[in-house]
């Protein structure tokens, strides 16, 4: 399953922070990574194998809106500043409404990406074993 990481600059340190939580987990499970560009090159630092996109403002957001739409995606992960203005948010708008037309899992916080990794970790770890 591929699984899209995207963080605004002000929540860059959380994303990071949250994936390393879950380095174990997600190593055991056959994830891909994909990120915007910025994102990506914080959570390489951190050890993750992850393909890195356009930036967010240069079209990371809108390619991984693409790649939602083309159902290729099996969830994402945007952990949006609502406290910090965008001069793309046209293109944030425009992934959260693909991924509402795609019925794609879409977590915009934390506590909803906790969640959601955990379940996601756990039925792949157990669709692996059979
Ligand atoms: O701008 C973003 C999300 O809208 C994120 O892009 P970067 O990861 O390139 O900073």
């Amino acid at each position: 399953m591929k699984i899209a990481l995207i963080a605004h600059d002000g929540k860059k340190a959380d994303m990071v922070h949250f994936l390393s939580g879950f380095k174990n987990e997600l190593q055991g499970v056959n994830v891909e990574l994909v990120a915007t560009g910025t994102t990506g090159s914080h959570i390489e630092k951190a050890g993750f194998k992850v393909q890195k996109l356009l930036s967010g403002p240069y079209g990371g957001d809108a390619q991984i809106a693409a790649m939602a739409a083309q159902k290729e995606l099996g969830l994402i992960i945007f952990f949006r500043d609502p406290l910090d203005k965008h001069p793309h948010e046209p293109d944030v708008q425009m992934l959260m409404r693909i991924c509402d037309v795609h019925n794609i899992p879409l977590a915009t916080n934390p506590a909803t990406a906790e969640i959601m990794i955990k379940y996601i970790t756990t039925q792949l770890e157990w669709n692996q074993k059979l």
